[in-house]
């Protein structure tokens, strides 16, 4: 705390800044509103000012010039609009806090030692010259998150300034009061952090700006790497430091970086709810935020069917040791790695000497061009055009064949069946219909104006002249057209949509012999249970479902042989609960966002998937996506959420967690209670959730290893009468507060106040294999965990010293 003298000129201070804020926020309330009501009245008036003549050249002309006023106009007052109307916001989300630091800096040669006061946002005084806050993400505001007093140097678009920084503070302000000020020394102000961690979990994710750490705010504010790879433990801040990077580069970029231009792939959709007020409670606008899954399924055929990655996680975790289950697990690694990257490049360069497929293009039960003909005619292409290009070729040639066919399909007698069913109402309907959209100049096809104007030449010249020729026999010729033309349509599209390469039968097709998956792929190696794996695929495949690992690869396929599909709007991409993804995926976003950076968030002691990537490794094939030159790796190994001795129990059951360092907030041990059947843990767990809640608890989770799990505990725990209860699910949208049933991959990348493991058991968790799962699961507590096992305990808790720990047996002794 501070002297009652410096107290009361902070004081003074912020009833300043208040007083200047209210004002100008009431000074400014007529501009926003007379601007928001010109804008309105613009948009209801436009046609009204606007001439509009088009008789003579002239005419179009002028209404063309007095159209294109209008719209500078209107967008000059919205621009203006949404100016004042930002600035305006900003004041009033300044108002209950203004400002939460500041720091005193003398730059080198100036021998003016100047007090910058941070916030939210800036705000300058009256006269303009000066600022009474400083947005957080300014310049000279890094000061704040880098240094202690003393000699300091922070980086301006002009260069380094250095000077020395005399004082360093930190402001609690709520609803416009002061509440407590402390200066501060080394790290940013502990006791603040120590307040904003003590408090409960909420159903939304909260801003950090207040109390940024120094490795965090080298996060948020990288602005030179292509890839930034943060590897954190568990709660060390990565995922909020990603929000603030998103912000602050919002902030920094602001004339040439739109939030739409970032987009964020979140773990499940639960998540996307639960940081979705971050940027809001900034003053910006959300990012585009995403799951991979949804991703995919975007790009896929509407008919495929692909797995969602829990679902496969759910396999994998149910898995008895079989061949078969061993053959998945094998196929998933594989298909996750560059390895098979390569081999479906080399087998791109082998479809383009044989092996292409295609589909028949059928027409009323009869193939119209066989699968044959295109094989041959894709090969008759010079063998020096790339495949995806070669295929842009048939597409056209299979265009014009259609074209062709199209004329000589009008005699066919279906046609003549059709023309039949039309009455002379319909032909009238018809002919109005067409003339109509020909006089709005709206013709959809090309053989509407044809006909139209063919049709009414001939009604003139049968009304008025005599009729030299036979009229019906035209008109039946042109209505015959019609008729074709509408009916190939389908065809021409799906040719344009490249339908007629068969890529289910081109996938499939690597998934037969090794000695011919080798021979394709330029001898590539083989996994283990080559046969079994190929198996499994292909009986996917012919139902048209894909299994998650397959998704990308055949998206990928796809690609190479249709040509990239690429979104150059996207500057930035971040991924979160990274160490899920894989290398193959990471490649394929790589492609499709070719003029994005990439910001991936991570935490290899928490990969829950077969598939996972290495973050933290100097050689991983993710450091290798853009070459260490363009990319900065970043640890965190300072953990935030849970209390000293749930981090202390936590990180003695990963291999290598000795280096995660928890925050000092003090809570009670985790307690392991061993009990001796279902029924007596679930009346535990009942008993102890009432507890809890009594204890002031409100968000609490019971966290399960599978959905059916969570389904039968959520039904156990309903039948001991918890009606508040909610079950989660891979559909769950939002995240509420309460007592949430939860499988734990679900609950990745959020927390709560307390965590109870369900079954903490060895038959429950045994394998090596499932030890990260069960650390997520646990690392999601902040004050309170609790596990409840029947039987033999999981072995990652063997060597565990018993002193991290209270365990209390059956008897309800300790
Ligand atoms: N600098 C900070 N100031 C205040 N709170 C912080 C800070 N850094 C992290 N926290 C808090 O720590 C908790 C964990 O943060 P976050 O969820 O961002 O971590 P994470 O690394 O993404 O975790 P995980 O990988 O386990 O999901 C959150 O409650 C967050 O608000």
């Amino acid at each position: 705390m501070i002297n009652a003298n410096d107290w009361k000129q902070e004081q003074e201070w912020l009833e300043r800044v208040t007083e200047q804020l209210k004002l100008r926020i009431a000074d400014m309330e007529p501009e926003v509103t007379g601007l928001r009501n010109q804008v309105t009245d613009i948009r209801r008036r436009f046609w009204e000012e606007v001439t509009v003549n088009t008789s003579t050249h002239e005419d179009f002309e002028e209404t063309f010039y007095s159209i294109r006023q209008q719209e500078a106009l209107l967008s000059e007052r919205e621009r203006s609009h949404r100016l004042r109307l930002r600035q305006w916001n900003n004041m009033k989300r300044l108002l209950p806090s203004p400002f939460f630091g500041r720091i005193d800096f003398e730059e080198d040669g100036t021998g003016f030692n100047e007090s910058i006061y941070i916030g939210v946002s800036s705000f300058a005084a009256e006269d303009g010259m000066s600022f009474l806050v400083y947005d957080w993400r300014t310049p000279i505001a890094s000061l704040y998150y880098d240094y202690s007093p003393g000699r300091v140097a922070y980086a301006t678009p002009g260069g380094l300034l250095t000077g020395e920084m005399r004082l360093k503070r930190q402001y609690q302000i709520r609803d416009g009061q002061l509440r407590n000020v402390f200066d501060t020394s080394i790290t940013i102000g502990d006791e603040l952090l120590q307040q904003a961690l003590g408090q409960g979990a909420d159903t939304q994710m909260k801003s950090i700006v207040a109390t940024i750490q120094k490795e965090q705010n080298a996060i948020i504010r990288d602005d030179k790497s292509r890839m930034l790879i943060v590897q954190g433990a568990a709660g060390s801040g990565k995922t909020s430091a990603a929000m603030q990077r998103a912000a602050y580069l919002l902030y920094r970029h602001r004339d040439r970086l739109a939030a739409d231009q970032i987009v964020l792939f979140s773990p499940n959709p639960m998540f996307n709810s639960y940081v979705s007020t971050v940027l809001p409670e900034l003053g910006e606008e959300n990012i585009q935020q995403t799951t991979f899954q949804e991703y995919l399924a975007y790009w896929l055929e509407p008919d495929m069917r692909p797995e969602s990655p829990f679902d496969q996680l759910e396999d994998v975790l149910t898995a008895a040791p079989t061949t078969e289950n061993e053959a998945r697990m094998q196929g998933i690694r594989y298909k996750a790695s560059e390895a098979f990257l390569l081999a479906l490049q080399d087998y791109a360069a082998w479809l383009c000497r044989e092996g292409m497929r295609f589909c028949d293009i059928r027409f009323r039960d009869r193939v119209l061009i066989t699968a044959q003909r295109m094989e041959t005619q894709f090969y008759s292409y010079d063998s020096s055009v790339r495949l995806d290009n070669r295929v842009a070729l048939l597409k056209d040639w299979l265009l014009k064949e259609l074209k062709a066919l199209e004329s000589e399909e009008c005699a066919a007698t279906w046609v003549q069946d059709e023309l039949d069913y039309l009455d002379n109402d319909q032909y009238d309907e018809a002919y109005r219909t067409l003339l109509k959209k020909v006089q709005r100049e709206e013709v959809v096809f090309d053989f509407t104006r044809e006909y139209v104007e063919e049709y009414g030449e001939l009604r003139g010249r049968e009304q008025g002249e005599e009729n030299v020729f036979d009229f019906a026999g035209q008109e039946e010729e042109l209505l015959r057209r019609m008729i074709v033309k509408e009916s190939f349509r389908p065809l021409r599209q799906e040719v344009k949509r490249f339908k007629f390469v068969d890529l289910i039968g081109l996938y499939g097709q690597l998934f037969g012999e090794e000695a011919d998956y080798r021979r394709m792929t330029g001898g590539t190696e083989v996994p283990e249970h080559w046969t079994e794996i190929g198996r499994q695929t292909r009986a996917k495949l012919e139902r048209l479902e894909l299994l998650y690992e397959d998704a990308t690869p055949f998206l990928y396929m796809r690609e190479l042989v249709e040509g990239v599909r690429r979104n150059t709007d996207v500057r930035h991409v971040f991924v979160d609960e990274g160490q899920d993804y894989s290398p193959f995926q990471y490649a394929f976003l790589k492609r499709l966002f070719p003029r994005a950076r990439m910001t991936v968030l991570g935490d290899f002691g928490q990969a829950i998937f077969v598939q996972a990537t290495s973050l933290h490794e100097e050689d991983s094939p993710l450091v290798r996506l853009y070459g260490h030159e363009e990319t900065n790796l970043i640890r965190l190994v300072r953990s935030y959420r849970s209390t000293q001795e749930i981090v202390a129990f936590t990180k003695g059951m990963l291999p290598g967690g000795e280096e995660i360092v928890p925050f000092e907030r003090y809570g009670g041990k985790p307690r392991l209670l061993k009990l001796g059947d279902g029924k007596e843990r679930d009346e535990r767990i009942f008993a102890d959730l009432a507890v809890l809640q009594a204890e002031g608890f409100d968000s609490i989770a019971v966290i399960t290893k599978t959905a059916a799990e969570a389904r039968e505990a959520y039904d156990a725990l309903t039948e001991q009468g918890g009606e508040a209860l909610r079950l989660v699910t891979k559909e769950t949208l939002t995240f509420e507060k309460g007592i949430a049933v939860i499988p734990a991959y679900l609950a990745k990348g959020v927390e709560f106040d307390a965590v109870l493991i369900y079954d903490a058991s060895a038959q429950a968790y045994g394998r090596e294999s499932e030890r990260k799962l069960f650390y997520t699961a646990c690392t999601r507590a902040m004050h309170q965990l609790r596990l409840y096992s029947l039987g033999e305990v999981t072995p990652y808790l063997r060597d565990l010293d018993s002193e991290l720990y209270e365990m209390e047996n059956r008897t309800g002794s300790l």
